[in-house]
């Protein structure tokens, strides 16, 4: 099952209620919450008190990626603040299993994430244990940086790993996700597309959406 997840770094701050139902409407699955502290990236943005605030206004699955530092001290947080997935970088902590066991613990699903440069061995032993993989196709941080096109193998093969394991996680992709760079994606095995600035940069986000579904849908033909 495809799900699109609007990412909204990209939104207005000052009119987020605004557009979340905005993407709500347009009948996306998913919306994608980026938590960044300034020490795993170059970027900060908030924290659960946002998340749980976000909660009350909206039915859509949180899709939390959180980009911080030592996630462990602050899943419980996002958990209680109302995010579905917490989503975790392998980078981000010394202990990863013992993390994702911690998000399990919560009651919320769990995620790993790569950056760009991480290979697909680091995750391994933790793929039986996750509901989603997330493949970063630009370095975390901004919203608007370039697709990066050799992520594409990447996705291709963590499917095939997952295929031959019959493992049940969903394949989500993250950065520079477009009309032009979605198909690709697909067809290589991801189901899950966040879209940040192709969504919310366009004066008619809900269009976006549209021309994302039926960019899959061409390639599924
Ligand atoms: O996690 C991140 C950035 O670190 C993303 O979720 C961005 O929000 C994606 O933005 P676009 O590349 O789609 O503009
Ligand atoms: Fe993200």
């Amino acid at each position: 099952m495809m799900k699109i997840a609007p990412s909204i770094l990209s939104a207005d701050f000052c009119n987020l209620k605004h557009d979340i139902v905005l993407v709500e409407k347009a009948g996306v699955e998913y919306l994608h919450v980026d938590i960044m502290d300034g020490h795993f990236v170059p970027n900060i943005t908030f924290g659960p008190k946002v998340v749980a605030d976000i909660r009350k206004n909206t039915s859509l699955v949180l899709d939390c990626h959180l980009m911080i530092d030592n996630p462990e001290a602050y899943i419980k947080d996002f958990a209680q603040a109302g995010g579905d997935i917490l989503t975790i970088h392998v980078e981000s902590t010394r202990h990863i299993y013992r993390a994702v066991q911690l998000i399990r613990d919560n009651n919320v699903k769990a995620g790993i994430v790569l950056n760009p440069g991480t290979p697909l061995t680091a995750i391994e032993p933790v793929l039986p244990l996750v509901d989603q993989v997330l493949i970063m196709t630009v370095n975390p941080g901004f919203g608007g940086q370039a697709f990066i096109p050799e992520m594409v193998e990447k996705v291709r093969k963590l499917k095939e790993i997952k295929d031959l394991n019959d493992y049940a996680f969903d394949i989500e992709v993250d950065g520079g996700i477009s009309d032009k760079t979605i198909g690709k994606c697909y067809e290589a095995g991801a189901n899950v597309f966040v879209g940040g600035s192709y969504i919310y940069d366009a004066d008619t986000p809900e269009q976006r959406i549209q021309s994302l579904k039926d960019a899959v849908a061409l390639t599924s033909k």
